[in-house]
């Protein structure tokens, strides 16, 4: 990644008084009232496409009978999403942005087509408050499946710091067992930004994550930024040792999670004894591109039919009509839950539920890497996982013209 060059506007009076007000924010992110050329016009649903855009790397478990190695390729996996969780937007765009918050029932549909096969990614918001994002992805051929949630909680010192809520847990079938699964909890960064005085905002990822497996295997990710390591931005390493015996590294990874990093078997300190396995360079490597439904064939609710009006208004900087049209959205939703409330109901979530007794998942893995086994419920509105009783009750549900329009009407006032 490029150094981020200081943007003029960093210069104007807009910027400075957001900067003001960032450092008094109560922690609702959502709250920040961003200028317009840090307003970003993809909604936060959209994100969870991150973790798939590799397709072959997140299905190759699968294919892998030693179970240590397999473990590693889903390290690799969970290494090689970073880049794109979290600095693929700054590169693309010259700095973060802010998305678009999601409403409740916000969806975003897709599909990878590649050698891989078909990977298919349900993304859904299945809490407002507080806002949290649950997602499935399934890699069709080899039945890889990834499902998790995730919420934010921001707070102020120096700059914006965001400790994620929630996480993952990505399934492989056992090659060697057919029949037989094998689960992965994967635990998410926290991250600080960066750059925000120079009106150029990027990510950096702190302290640590991991990937704990049913297989009895944990990662430990280390994340450090400039200042460390020769002042090197995006720098990570990694171990992969067996559960609770982190001294007995298997392999070692090491290297910037924006550009290249080496995979290493044996320990990190012996260098003697430890061999190059493989460097991956994402600047060699095509990402697969998500395939979404042409907006006006995408059910209302969907990301990018919702918020149409609102994006085309943030790229025309015409923040009259962008405040208009979100409050459309907004007085929806408020007479949406006012309903469900009178009629002793909840909004019906389309693909995910919140479950009633403990995860198996979490029971089994949380204890090995130290998060709580109740999934930080309290705080992402419950453990979210994917139904397939639900999807498969949607599936081919296509609705009639008339059936969206008035959908569009009731639900985001448009
Ligand atoms: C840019 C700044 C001035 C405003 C603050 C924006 C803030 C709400 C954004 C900035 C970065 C966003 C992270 C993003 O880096 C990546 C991910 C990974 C994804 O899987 C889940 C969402 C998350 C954590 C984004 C949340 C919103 C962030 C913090």
């Amino acid at each position: 990644m490029s150094e981020p060059t200081p943007n003029p506007q960093a210069a104007s009076t807009s910027w400075t008084s957001f900067i003001k007000s960032i450092a008094s924010f109560n922690g609702d992110l959502s709250s920040l009232t961003a200028p317009p050329f840090i307003l970003s016009y993809t909604s936060l649903t959209e994100f969870s496409s991150y973790w798939a855009e590799h397709p072959s790397v997140f299905a190759a478990p699968a294919k892998e009978t030693d179970p240590a190695k397999r473990a590693l390729l889903v390290l690799k996996w969970f290494l090689t999403t970073l880049k794109q969780q979290y600095a693929s937007r700054s590169e693309r765009d010259g700095n973060e942005k802010k998305p678009l918050n999601p409403f409740l029932g916000e969806l975003f549909l897709g599909k990878w087509e590649d050698e891989a096969g078909t990977t298919e990614l349900i993304s859904e918001q299945v809490s407002h408050h507080p806002p949290a994002t649950a997602y499935s992805i399934i890699n069709v051929p080899t039945n890889v499946r990834l499902q998790g949630y995730n919420a934010q909680k921001a707070s102020f010192s120096k700059t914006i710091n965001i400790k994620q809520l929630g996480h993952a847990v990505l399934t492989v079938p056992n090659p060697s067992r057919p029949g037989e699964d094998e689960t992965y909890l994967i635990t998410l960064p926290s991250l600080h930004v960066e750059g925000l005085i120079m009106g150029a905002p990027f990510i950096e990822l702190d302290s640590a994550s991991y990937i704990t497996s049913s297989s009895g295997f944990t990662a430990k990710i280390d994340y450090s930024g400039r200042g460390w390591f020769g002042g090197k931005k995006n720098v990570f390493t990694a171990t992969l040792f067996p559960t609770g015996k982190e001294k007995d590294v298997l392999y070692n990874c090491s290297g910037q999670w924006t550009k290249a990093f080496d995979i290493y078997s044996g320990s990190v300190k012996s260098n003697s004894s430890k061999t190059l396995i493989e460097t991956w360079d994402p600047t060699n490597i095509a990402l697969t591109k998500l395939i979404v439904a042409p907006v006006e064939q995408q059910h209302p609710l969907e990301s990018r039919r919702a918020w149409a009006n609102v994006a085309a208004g943030i790229k025309k900087y015409d923040m009259d009509y962008v405040a208009s049209e979100k409050a459309k959205i907004e007085k929806a939703q408020r007479a949406m839950r006012k309903l469900e409330k009178e009629e002793g109901r909840d909004w019906e979530r389309r693909y995910f539920t919140a479950l009633a007794a403990p995860d198996p998942v979490l029971t089994a893995l949380a204890p090995n890497v130290g998060i709580s086994t109740n999934g930080d419920a309290e705080k992402t509105g419950g453990v979210w996982r994917f139904d397939s009783a639900k999807a498969e009750k949607v599936k081919g549900q296509e609705l009639s013209e008339e059936e969206k329009t008035q959908l569009a009407k009731v639900l985001l006032g448009q």
